[in-house]
């Protein structure tokens, strides 16, 4: 199916899935669709590898962690987590030569914690990767006091986004 496109995430300078200015960074970005789900786009490279042109199981589980780790933020605008556990099941192997898709969304939200799934999406929507997680809430001011509270680390993606997306 496709779904429009209804808002770009920001992203941030030093994060090794999204970081603009980490040069290890997968530089992934991040939609929020009509369906309440969140899609990344990520840009591997050989610094990605496990095997020849296979991405690292690790490297999957981050983006996986920080897909579902973000989709908080389409319930609760400002909200924001640190992981107390995640379960990757590995389905498919992913090549490192394409840009690889993810999609979540959150399965519960109470006070105190939330739970979520997600998928990496093979080009042809195979499901590579499926994973569960659930986040600790904490408030942004927290998790950023060793810099000063420095909220210039997480910036506007000034790249295009996709009108609508398909999976
Ligand atoms: C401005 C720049 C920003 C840039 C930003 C860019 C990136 C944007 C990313 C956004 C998306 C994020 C995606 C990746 C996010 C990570 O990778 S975070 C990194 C990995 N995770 C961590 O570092 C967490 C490490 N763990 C901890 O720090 C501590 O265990 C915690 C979670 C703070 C809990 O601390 P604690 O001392 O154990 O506290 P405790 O009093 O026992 O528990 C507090 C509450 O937590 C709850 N809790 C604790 N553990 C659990 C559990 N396993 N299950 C359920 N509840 C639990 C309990 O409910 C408890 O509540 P009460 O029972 O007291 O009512």
């Amino acid at each position: 199916m496709k779904y429009k496109v209804k808002r770009k995430q920001q992203v941030s300078k030093g994060c090794f899935i999204c970081g603009t200015e980490n040069h290890e960074s997968l530089k992934t970005k991040f939609y929020e669709l009509e369906n309440n789900e969140l899609m990344s786009i990520s840009t591997p490279t050989p610094t990605h590898q496990s095997y020849p042109d296979r991405m690292h199981g690790g490297i999957i589980s981050a983006i996986l962690d920080e897909v579902i780790g973000r989709s908080i933020m389409i319930l609760e605008p400002g909200a924001w987590g640190v992981t107390v556990e995640l379960n990757i099941k590995y389905k498919k192997p992913v090549p490192l030569s394409k840009q690889v898709k993810a999609t979540a969304r959150i399965t519960r939200n109470t006070r105190l914690i939330f739970e979520g799934t997600g998928e990496i999406l093979l080009e042809d929507g195979t499901v590579a990767a499926t994973a569960y997680a659930k986040y600790v809430k904490m408030p942004i001011e927290k998790l950023i006091q060793d810099t000063g509270g420095d909220m210039s680390l997480m910036i506007d993606d000034e790249t295009p986004s996709p009108e609508e997306v398909e999976y």
